[in-house]
């Protein structure tokens, strides 16, 4: 009798079609869940009009995910040559010429096809703010210039403005904590720093803080769900650029012929003007009557006496709240990680401070070695430095100490919880991001619909349902397994 091919069997038949449909279904789903990353992006710029300087971002998110659970990520910057657009007062169009450069970068960078659709915000601060409180009408002038200069791109152009300093304040503490992905989850927030030319911002969240005590301190948000009650200050005249005028107001007011400055280093000599010095709304109103044209800046490199000459640039007299940090501001108790970016960072980078597991004690120590070596030597270790910049570290360093310690209650205990940063997974911090995100409605009040597994739950499952399949085919083909067992021998 002839053998029946144990192939037809109809059961092994059924088993092998369904096995090889869902072994097909299974890679073709899986396939396309993990396509690779051929996405469309969608940008957005924004420029950062500071006192020093103007600085231009890209950012970039995958196109079908804004709205949600998006990564925007920085992807460029450019920074603007020249100084702030502040700086333009006199002859405003070239604030906006300025800009040109930066915004032909970003055509080059932005894919062609995108352009008309990508925002281009432009967001000013302190040095505008010091500007229109000067004389608004050269701000309103350098606004119209940078205006018209931006609707030219063929970028979406959704205006210039003036930030205020609680704006600046929560964007930048927005920023960091998005790119941390602290928002989504829920977790301890970090506070955020920001030091720049001509104000400074401190911004945190504090437990025993209902924002009652000081409602002008206090931004509220939703995001992702949670409800955060953020306090948050900018000290106008704080940033390092003004504060350093305010040192030098104070060691001027009798309107000396030359000062021996023990924030500047032994050996340092320069003539300054005094229309210069006292031309910002920071110090005009102290301008000494009858003083000289000029004075000569001289270093002396005293660490203890810059510390105090610093020290007197904080008002600590009145506080009318339960607690102040300086100037009568109120303050909650300070809580929590702080990020310190901007020129927190580049001045502590520089000076070889930025680990924050350096005792207190000894970064002073190492700060006041620094101060005392003699402009030359400095000159000669650091010879492509620009020399402005150079000049000021000893200053800006003690400033910093004294801004953290003196001014916000930061101890040696609670030093440690600073970390000196410039970027966060390649995205600079700062206020741009935050204030993207915001006007972009990027971060929603609550949290998105999460997938129904998480991508790791998903491989998992799909890996053993295919394993089991298999093993459930290699079973169907038993009947065709080779037969190990010895043929019985007919002898
Ligand atoms: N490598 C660098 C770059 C900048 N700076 C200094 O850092 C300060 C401020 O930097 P920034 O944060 O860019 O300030 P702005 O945004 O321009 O000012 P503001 O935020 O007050 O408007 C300026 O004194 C600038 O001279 C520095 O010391 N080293
Ligand atoms: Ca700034």
């Amino acid at each position: 009798m002839k053998e029946k091919n144990p192939w037809h069997t109809p059961v092994t038949i059924i088993i092998t079609v369904i096995g090889v449909i869902a072994i097909v279904a299974l890679v073709t789903v899986a396939v396309l869940q993990n396509r690779p990353l051929t996405q469309k992006y969608k940008y957005g710029i924004v420029l950062d009009a500071g006192s020093s300087h103007t600085a231009l971002y890209i950012y970039q998110w995958p196109a079908e995910k804004d709205n949600n659970t998006g990564r925007v990520e920085q992807t460029h910057s450019c920074k603007v040559k020249g100084p702030g657009i502040s700086s333009y007062a006199s002859e405003p169009w070239k604030a906006g010429e300025s800009l040109k450069d930066c915004i032909e970068d970003a055509k080059r960078r932005v894919p062609e096809k995108r352009h008309d659709e990508t925002p281009l915000y432009l967001g000013a601060t302190a040095g505008m703010r010091l500007l229109s409180i000067e004389d608004s009408s050269a701000s309103n002038k350098v606004f119209q210039a940078v205006e018209q200069s931006l609707q030219k791109s063929p970028f979406s152009f959704q205006g210039a403005r003036l930030l205020s300093g609680q704006e600046e304040g929560a964007f930048g503490w927005v920023t960091v904590n998005y790119l941390d992905d602290r928002l989504k989850q829920g977790l301890e927030t970090t506070g955020a720093l920001d030091l720049g030319g001509a104000s400074t911002q401190i911004s945190f969240v504090s437990n025993n803080y209902d924002g009652s005590e000081s409602p002008k301190n206090s931004v509220t948000f939703r995001l992702y769900g949670n409800d955060y009650n953020l306090y948050t200050n900018s000290f106008l005249c704080y940033g390092k650029d003004q504060a350093l005028r305010l040192t030098l107001a104070q060691q001027t007011q009798s309107g000396p012929r030359s000062i021996l400055d023990p924030c500047f280093h032994p050996g340092y000599n320069e003539t300054v003007t005094y229309s210069d010095l006292y031309d910002s709304p920071c110090v005009s109103d102290r301008k000494p009557q009858g003083a000289p044209v000029t004075f000569t800046h001289l270093g002396q490199g005293n660490s203890s006496q810059c510390q105090d000459v610093v020290k007197s640039i904080f008002n600590f007299t009145h506080c009318r709240y339960t607690q102040c940090s300086f100037n009568g501001v109120f303050q909650p108790l300070l809580q929590g990680p702080f990020g310190a970016f901007s020129a927190y960072y580049f001045v502590m980078n520089f000076l070889n401070l930025t680990d924050t597991s350096i005792p207190l004690e000894v970064v002073r120590k190492r700060l006041s070695i620094y101060c005392e070596t003699p402009w030359d030597q400095i000159k000669q270790r650091h010879p492509d430095v620009k020399l402005k910049y150079l000049a000021e570290y000893c200053f800006s360093g003690t400033y910093i100490l004294t801004l953290l310690t003196k001014g916000y209650n930061f101890t040696s205990e609670s030093y440690p919880n600073i970390k000196f940063i410039k970027k966060i997974k390649g995205s600079d911090a700062g206020w741009t991001l935050g204030y993207m995100l915001n006007l972009t409605n990027m971060i929603p009040a609550e949290a998105p619909d999460s997938p129904l597994l998480p991508h790791s739950g998903y491989v998992s499952i799909v890996t053993v349902i295919t394993v089991l399949l298999f093993v459930l085919l290699i079973f169907s083909l038993r009947p065709f397994w080779p037969r190990c067992s010895k043929q019985p021998q007919i002898i």
